[in-house]
């Protein structure tokens, strides 16, 4: 018999079918504490969460017999999935049953600003009867921009079709194509935050689009512009967000979520009459909670069964003689990965990995997992070596794999190269005896990095004096710089730069640095 712990107030609708189950035996328990739950999980097969169980690596030390772990509901932010994977524990979420619910609740935020629904409800409780106050705008002709189109951004934009809105998208993995069938025009953050009306965001909050809405997009806004997010706190920076309506650019603003969840009591939004709040209820719909616990109900019966299963967060086995041969790569193949994903622009369209020498010889599939994971770590939640192919096809990036066994320079070597619309871009990367992992090429370029910390990835044309107004610039701002490669096929042609650097350079250093004419194109990376 399994014993399955359900918490968080899942749908008991949706759990019928455990209920139902011969082999489980469920217990359902609400608003237990980190020790309370640890006293008791050491029983249970499988643990159901919503957002608000944090999953920690002390309960799941204290749970021996624990295989899976379900989250009923997109986000899995709550849950360590790296302890999770290192103790085999399986992760399973919900990533589609509350995609209507959210969306439906970013439309009724929208509105309530349009309108001041709730201000105009307090008034007319209190015995006011203001019709002066409130007087609204029209969502038809209104420029929307929506900031992640995925599931949620896109079922938002094709109900602004429906109002009559004209919507501007944006998200790293949206090409033209798809943005046209939807009837989204493809757009950069920039282009959304000068010319939209509304803005709401709908991706994952992630180290790239934590404060992606913050000071310096909030100055490039239209006056009277209305701000929604219904995704995670974070996204848009509070202060800054707080800081725009006092002097008069955004006319108004809709939260679900929270940097702080609850916030505290004097937590900003919470008095000012131009936002409106809500308890992070984007996903509490009857429908909603039905689905998502039906979804992760059907996905624990079969982990505990031991059949297949599709929603997994984190890590497959891998048969053994295969993880001999791998695993040195594996961390290097992420470092490889995540250094193209954050070089390069726009949507991918191709993945092209090569692997050459002694790894010609092994089936290669879990490594192209880590490479493709680091890819899109950058700019998706919850991606993992189990998902992370998976989510490549749904966005229709193709994967290639190519293998030579022998290598020119290096016993073994792996290429990754990147192909987005206007852009390629390849890596190299080796493991060196002795020293470790290093990047050994960047494109055309002959390199030898270590691939860890914060990087400086310069493109500019070879002149004299380029790499002392480089250091001199990073020097003045306190950016110390660690090392420093600089590479060029031809004396006068086209060069890259690569700095590692003791801190990361801010937004406004790297502003600095693109404006210095000789520099092509300056990237930070993080690996
Ligand atoms: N308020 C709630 O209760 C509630 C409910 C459900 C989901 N959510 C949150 O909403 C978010 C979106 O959910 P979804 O189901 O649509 O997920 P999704 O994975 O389908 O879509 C997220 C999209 O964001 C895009 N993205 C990633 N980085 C980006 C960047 N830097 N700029 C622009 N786009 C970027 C991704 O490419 C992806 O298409 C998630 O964070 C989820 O946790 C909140
Ligand atoms: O990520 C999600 O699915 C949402 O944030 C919903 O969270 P909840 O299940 O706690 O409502």
């Amino acid at each position: 018999m399994f014993k399955v712990l359900v918490m968080d107030g899942i749908s008991d609708m949706g759990i019928q079918l455990l209920y139902d189950a011969p082999d489980v035996e469920v217990d359902k328990k609400n608003g237990l504490s980190e020790d309370e739950l640890i006293a008791i999980i050491a029983e249970y097969d499988a643990l159901l969460v919503r957002s608000a169980t944090k999953v920690t690596e002390r309960i799941m030390a204290a749970a021996p017999k624990l295989k899976v772990v379900g989250r009923a509901g997109v986000g899995v932010d709550n849950i360590n999935l790296e302890a999770a994977t290192n103790r085999g524990i399986v992760v399973i979420n919900a990533p589609d049953g509350n995609t209507i619910a959210t969306c439906e609740l970013t439309f009724a935020m929208m509105m309530s600003i349009a309108r001041s629904i709730p201000q105009a409800y307090k008034k007319t409780v209190g015995g006011e009867w203001d019709r002066k106050t409130f007087v609204g705008v029209e969502l038809r002709s209104k420029v929307l921009g929506i900031l992640g189109m995925g599931r949620i951004g896109g079922e938002v934009a094709k109900r602004a079709k429906a109002f009559g809105m004209e919507v501007m998208g944006y998200d790293p993995f949206l090409t033209e194509e798809r943005a046209e069938q939807m009837g989204v025009k493809l757009s950069s953050v920039n282009d959304i935050c000068a010319k939209a009306d509304f803005i709401t965001v709908h991706t994952p909050l992630t180290n790239e689009t934590r404060h992606m809405i913050s000071r310096p997009q909030f100055e490039i806004m239209k006056k009277g512009v209305r701000i929604i997010n219904c995704a995670r706190g974070g996204i848009i920076d509070e202060r800054a967000l707080v800081e725009a309506i006092d002097t008069g650019i955004v006319a108004g603003a809709a939260f679900d979520v929270f940097e702080q969840e609850p916030p505290q009591a004097d937590h900003p939004f919470l008095n000012n009459p131009k936002i409106i709040v809500t308890p992070h209820l984007g996903a509490s719909t009857v429908e909603a909670q039905e689905n998502v616990a039906i979804d992760v109900s059907e996905e624990v019966l079969h982990i505990l069964r031991n059949e297949p299963f599709k929603n997994a967060v984190n890590m497959p086995p891998v048969p053994a003689n295969v993880l001999n041969a791998l695993q040195p790569y594996f961390n290097l193949g992420e470092k490889l990965g995540a250094f193209l994903g954050q070089s390069i622009e726009g949507a991918v369209s191709e993945i092209v990995v090569s692997f050459s020498g002694d790894l010609a010889d092994v089936d290669t599939t879990p490594l192209t997992r880590y490479i493709v994971k680091g890819i899109l770590a950058n700019q998706l939640e919850g991606v993992n070596i189990v998902n992370a192919m998976h989510l490549a096809k749904s966005r229709n990036v193709n994967v290639v794999t190519q293998k030579s066994a022998s290598s020119k320079t290096f016993t073994n070597l792996v290429s990754l190269t990147l192909k987005t619309k206007n852009e390629q871009r390849l890596v190299a990367g080796t493991l060196l005896a002795g020293y470790g992992e290093r990047i050994v090429q960047i494109d055309q370029y002959p390199v030898d990095i270590a691939p860890s910390g914060n990087l400086l990835l310069i493109s500019h044309n070879d002149k004299p004096g380029i790499i002392g107004k480089v250091g001199t610039l990073l020097g003045n701002n306190d950016v110390n710089i660690a090392t420093m490669q600089v590479g060029r096929k031809v004396v006068g042609g086209q060069a890259i730069m690569v700095l590692t650097t003791d801190k990361p350079a801010s937004k406004e250093v790297l502003q600095q640095l693109e404006q210095l004419p000789e520099l092509t194109q300056v990237r930070e990376l993080s690996l």
